[in-house]
């Protein structure tokens, strides 16, 4: 199934779709030591990094590094039923978890989406993400292997 996830794309009948995802806003990493991972992107790797931010709400606590044209975002599971646990148990060492594009309109892209049979994930509402900002996720079965996530800016 090949799912349209940005705009500019003529259709046979020559009409344009909605353009919808725009800038990339993070990269995140799911790590299994999350100061081990901020301290050596701060001192290894020279970058700006943010403090520990707890997402109750999203089951993990992030930390975010400052790019000049985008941001890392490193995972670590908060709590019982984290929805990264899994991954972290089958790549122990860590990984790229997922990939946050920015939207204008979530709850439009939502409707975009799943008109074309794209699974948004979780209860399919929006939640606040670690921005302040509304977050979906799609499932990466979908978008070939890669968990994304649109977050409304
Ligand atoms: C504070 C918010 C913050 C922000 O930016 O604002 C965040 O980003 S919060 C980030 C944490 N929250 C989420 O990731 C929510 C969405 N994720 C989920 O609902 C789950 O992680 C899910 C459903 C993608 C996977 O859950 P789980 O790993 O428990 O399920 P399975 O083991 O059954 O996996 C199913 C299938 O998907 C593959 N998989 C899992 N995770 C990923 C991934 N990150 N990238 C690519 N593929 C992934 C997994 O390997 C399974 O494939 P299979 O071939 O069946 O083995
Ligand atoms: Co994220």
């Amino acid at each position: 199934m090949q799912l349209a996830l940005f705009g500019g794309t003529a259709l046979q009948d020559g009409k344009q779709e909605m353009k919808m995802i725009g800038r990339l806003n993070h990269v995140a990493i799911a790590v299994p030591d999350l100061q081990a991972a901020a301290a050596q992107y701060e001192s290894t790797l020279g970058a700006k990094v943010g403090p520990p931010q707890d997402e109750p709400d999203h089951g993990v606590t992030v930390v975010f590094i400052e790019l000049p044209n985008t941001k890392i975002e490193l995972l670590f599971p908060l709590g019982e039923g984290s929805p990264i646990q899994n991954f972290l148990d089958k790549n122990p060492s860590g990984g790229i978890h997922h990939i946050c594009y920015e939207v204008d309109d979530i709850l439009e892209a939502r409707a975009q989406l799943q008109s074309q049979g794209a699974r948004v994930l979780g209860s399919g509402e929006p939640k606040i993400g670690a921005h302040g900002k509304p977050v979906l996720f799609l499932h990466p079965k979908d978008f070939t292997g890669c968990l994304i996530e649109l977050e409304q800016v």
